[in-house]
C-alpha cells in the first residue's frame, strides 16, 4: 500500500487507531520526566553560574522581578497557548471557515495587549506585591479579598480543567490511552518540574516549549500549503473549500462559503470568545505573575510583544488544520468508488465529524492524522502536550502563589518563616495538580467538553473583569460598586444563560441545550455587562479617593522615606491621602522610596503606561474592528488571490512571532548565556573555578537565565 493510501485508511479508521497506546504513555510520562530532569539541570546551572536559586520564596514565585521582556513574552505566549488555542480554534475554523481562526486569535489577543496597561499600573501601584489579590486585600479588606479570590481560583480551575480535558481527549483519541490516566499524569508530571524549578525555570521551560511549538506549527503549515498529496497548495485548498461549500454550505455565511469573513456564527463566537478571554487574563494570577516577574522597565514591552506574537499561533494553526479538515472531507478515500464528492457512494477521506467530536476539538487531530499518518498524529500529540504542560505549569505556580500569600500568610500564619513559606508553595503546586486532575475527570464524566467550557467561562467569570481592573488602576473605584458588580453580574450571567437556554429549547436545560451560541452569548454578555456597569456607575456616583499608598506598601523593602517623596509619588492621583489600610503589611512611612530604584521611577512608569494605553487601544481597534468588520459587511467571498494573501499573512506573522519569542530572548540574554558558558568552561579546566561569586555590585540586571 502506498504511503498516501496508508494514511488515508488510517484517517478513515478514525484517529483513535493512528498511534499505539504506548505512544500516549510514552509522551505523557516520558516527556514529563524529560522536562523534570531538564528543569533539575537548569536549576543547578542557574544556581551555580548565575547565583539565582529557587530556594527563596521571592525567587520561587516572582523570579526576583528581574526577567527581561523577550523571555516574559515567551512565557506569556506559552501560558496563553492552551489545548483550546490549537483545538478550539481549529474547531471554529472547521465550523465557520476562515472567520473562525480570525475571531479566535483576535478575540484572545486583545486582552493580553490591554493587560499591558494593568501590568504598568501594577508596577506603579503595587511594585512589590506577589499576587493581584494582595492588592485587592490591601485596598478593600477581607470581604472583597475573599469574594474576588473566589473568581480568581474559579478562573484557575476552569482554565486548568480545559487544559486537562483538551489534552487528555486528544491523547485518548490519537493513542487510545485511558482518559483518566491522562487526566492524572499530565498535571502530576508538570508539578514535579514546577516544584523543582519555580518561576524562573518555568519561564525557561516555557521558552523551550514555545520553540518546539513554532517548529511543529510550521511543519503543518508547509505540509498543507506546499507538500501534501491531498492539498499541497493554496489554490488546491481554495478549490477543495469551494467544493465543500457546494456540498455542505455553512449556515449564516455569505454564499455558505468557508472563504468569507461574513459569518454570523463566526461573529457570535468572536463576541463570546472576547468576553471569556477577558476573564481568563485579567483574573488569572498566571498573567499577573509574569508582570510581577518582569523587570519594571520592560513589562509593557513584554506584554505587547507577547500579545502580538501569540496571535499567529491560533490564526496560522487553525487556518491550516481547521480548514484542512474541511478540505479532506471532499477528498476521496482510497476505497471510494468515485472521486466526485457530489456523486452517490462517495467516501470521503475524512467523514464529517459530529457536533460532540467538534466540541472535543477533534478537527485538528483528524486532519493531522489524515495528512501525515502516524508522524502527523505524533507531531500533534507532542504539540498538544507541550502546549498543555507549559500552560499547566503557569496555572500550578499561579495557584501556589495565591494559596501561599493570600491564604496561608494572610489568614493562617502571617509570621511564617521563609522555610515554611517555601514548604507551602511546594505543597500548593502538588495540591492544585491533584485538584486539576480531579476536575478534569469530573467534567469528563458529566460530559462537559473543552469546547463547552471554553464558551461557558465568561458566564461565571466575566462579571469580575471590570471590578478587578478598576481596583488596580482607578483611584475612584468604589469598593461596594465593584464587589456588588462582581456578585450581581455573576447572578445575571447565570440567569441569562439558563433563561435563554430554557426559552430556546422548550424548557429543556442540559449540557447539550445550554451549549448553543445564543445561550452562551446571553450569559457572557449579561455577566460582563452587569458587572462592568454596576462597578462603573456606582464608582462615578460615589467615587473613592484612594492614593494607592497602602498597596505600594505591600511587601515593600523597609526604609524610611520622607514625606516629600511620598507626595511626589502620589501627585498624579491623590487629592487626599487615605490613611494606611489595616491590611497593608508595612506602614507607608516605612516604605523605601520607590524613586530610589531607577526602574520604579514614577515618570518612567507613567510613560510606560501611556505607551501601553495607546498601543493596546490602537491594536485592539485594528484587530477587532478596522480589519474584520469591513470584511464582514462587504460580504466578500475570497477568490484564490485574496485567500493566498490571507494564508500568506498568517504564515508570515507566525515567522515574525517566532523571531520575537524564540530568537529575541536569546539575543537579550547573551550576557547571561556568555557568563554561564564561561563558567562551564572554567569548571571543565579547573573544577570549582567557574562557580558564581557575588560581585560587589549586583549582576542581576544582566542575568535572566
Ligand atoms: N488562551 C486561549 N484563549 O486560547
Amino acid at each position: 500500500m502506498s504511503n498516501v493510501a496508508e494514511h488515508s485508511v488510517r484517517a478513515v479508521m478514525s484517529s483513535a487507531e493512528v498511534l499505539p497506546q504506548g505512544a500516549g504513555y510514552g509522551v505523557v510520562i516520558g516527556i514529563g520526566l524529560f522536562f523534570s530532569a531538564f528543569m533539575v539541570l537548569l536549576t543547578a546551572i542557574q544556581a551555580r553560574y548565575t547565583g539565582y536559586s529557587p530556594k527563596n520564596s521571592e525567587e520561587f514565585t516572582s523570579a526576583s522581578r528581574s526577567v527581561k521582556p523577550g523571555l516574559i513574552a515567551s512565557g506569556i505566549v506559552s501560558a496563553w497557548t492552551w489545548a483550546a488555542t490549537l483545538l478550539q480554534s481549529s474547531a471554529v475554523g472547521y465550523r465557520y471557515g476562515i472567520s473562525g481562526p480570525w475571531w479566535y486569535a483576535s478575540g484572545a489577543t486583545v486582552q493580553v495587549l490591554l493587560f499591558a496597561q494593568l501590568a504598568a499600573k501594577l508596577k506603579m501601584n503595587a511594585p512589590y506585591a506577589h499576587t493581584w489579590l494582595e492588592i485587592v486585600g490591601a485596598r478593600w479588606g477581607t470581604a472583597a479579598h475573599l469574594i474576588l479570590m473566589f473568581f480568581g481560583l474559579a478562573t484557575n480551575l476552569i482554565v486548568s480543567s480545559m487544559l486537562v480535558l483538551g489534552g487528555s481527549a486528544t491523547v485518548t483519541d490519537l493513542t487510545g490511552m485511558s482518559t483518566i490516566a491522562a487526566c492524572f499524569l499530565i498535571p502530576l508530571g508538570v508539578a514535579i518540574y514546577v516544584v523543582v524549578g519555580g518561576m524562573r525555570s518555568t519561564l525557561l521551560c516555557d521558552y523551550t516549549h514555545t520553540t518546539v511549538l513554532f517548529a511543529i506549527i510550521f511543519t503543518f503549515a508547509f505540509t498543507v500549503y506546499a507538500t501534501s498529496d491531498y492539498i499541497g497548495s493554496i489554490s488546491k485548498m481554495h478549490s477543495l473549500l469551494q467544493e465543500a461549500t457546494a456540498i455542505s454550505p455553512v449556515s449564516g455565511n455569505a454564499g455558505g462559503s468557508y472563504l468569507t469573513m461574513r459569518s454570523k456564527n463566526g461573529l457570535i463566537f468572536g463576541v463570546i470568545n472576547l468576553i471569556g478571554n477577558f476573564a481568563t487574563v485579567f483574573q488569572d494570577q498566571a498573567y499577573w505573575q509574569r508582570a510581577i516577574a518582569s523587570r519594571p522597565a520592560t513589562t509593557v514591552k513584554a506584554y505587547l510583544l507577547g500579545g502580538i506574537a501569540w496571535f499567529a499561533i491560533p490564526f496560522c494553526f487553525a487556518t491550516t488544520l481547521g480548514l484542512a479538515a474541511v478540505a479532506l472531507s471532499v477528498v476521496p478515500s482510497p476505497t471510494s468508488p468515485t472521486a466526485n464528492a457530489t456523486a452517490a457512494g462517495f467516501q470521503a477521506l475524512l467523514p464529517p465529524l459530529t457536533n460532540d467530536q467538534i466540541s472535543e476539538g477533534l478537527p485538528a487531530s483528524v486532519a493531522a492524522a489524515g495528512l501525515l499518518g502516524q508522524s502527523g498524529a505524533a507531531a500533534l500529540l507532542v504539540l498538544l502536550f507541550l502546549a498543555v504542560t507549559s500552560a499547566t505549569s503557569a496555572e500550578l505556580i499561579a495557584v501556589s502563589a495565591i494559596l501561599t500569600y493570600d491564604v496561608y500568610l494572610r489568614y493562617i500564619h502571617p509570621d511564617a518563616t521563609e522555610q515554611q513559606i517555601m514548604r507551602v508553595s511546594h505543597a500548593g503546586v502538588v495540591f492544585f495538580a491533584l485538584v486539576m486532575a480531579l476536575a478534569g475527570i469530573i467534567f469528563y464524566y458529566i460530559g462537559v467538553s473543552m469546547g463547552w467550557l471554553y464558551t461557558f467561562m465568561g458566564v461565571i467569570l466575566g462579571s469580575a473583569v471590570v471590578p478587578i481592573a478598576l481596583c488596580i488602576t482607578w483611584r475612584k473605584a468604589n469598593k461596594y460598586g465593584c464587589i456588588g458588580g462582581a456578585v450581581v453580574g455573576f447572578a445575571a450571567g447565570i440567569a441569562a444563560w439558563l433563561g435563554v437556554t430554557s426559552s430556546l429549547n422548550d424548557g429543556v436545560i442540559n449540557v447539550t441545550t445550554s451549549g448553543g451560541n445564543y445561550e452562551m452569548l446571553a450569559g457572557n454578555l449579561a455577566s460582563i455587562g452587569a458587572g462592568g456597569l454596576i462597578a462603573t456607575v456606582v464608582s462615578c456616583i460615589w467615587p473613592d479617593v484612594y492614593d494607592f499608598a497602602g498597596t505600594r506598601a505591600i511587601n515593600a523593602p523597609t526604609h524610611k522615606r520622607d514625606a516629600k517623596t511620598s507626595d511626589d509619588m502620589d501627585a498624579d492621583m491623590s487629592e487626599k491621602k487615605s490613611p494606611r489600610t489595616p491590611e497593608a503589611s508595612v506602614s507607608v512611612e516605612e516604605v523605601q522610596p520607590l524613586a530610589e530604584d531607577e526602574e520604579l521611577d514614577l515618570d518612567r512608569l507613567k510613560s510606560a503606561f501611556k505607551l501601553a494605553a495607546q498601543a493596546s487601544v490602537v491594536l485592539t481597534l485594528v484587530l477587532l474592528i478596522i480589519i474584520p468588520l469591513p470584511l464582514f459587511f462587504a460580504q466578500t467571498v475570497y477568490e484564490v488571490k485574496g485567500f493566498s494573501a490571507w494564508v500568506g499573512i498568517g504564515i508570515g506573522w507566525a515567522f515574525c512571532s517566532a523571531f520575537a519569542v524564540v530568537l529575541y530572548p536569546l539575543y537579550e540574554s547573551r550576557t547571561a548565556l556568555g557568563m554561564i558558558g564561561r563558567g562551564i568552561i572554567k569548571d571543565i579546566f579547573a573544577r570549582g573555578s567557574g562557580k558564581f561569586a557575588a560581585p560587589s555590585h549586583s549582576i542581576e540586571g544582566d542575568s535572566d537565565a
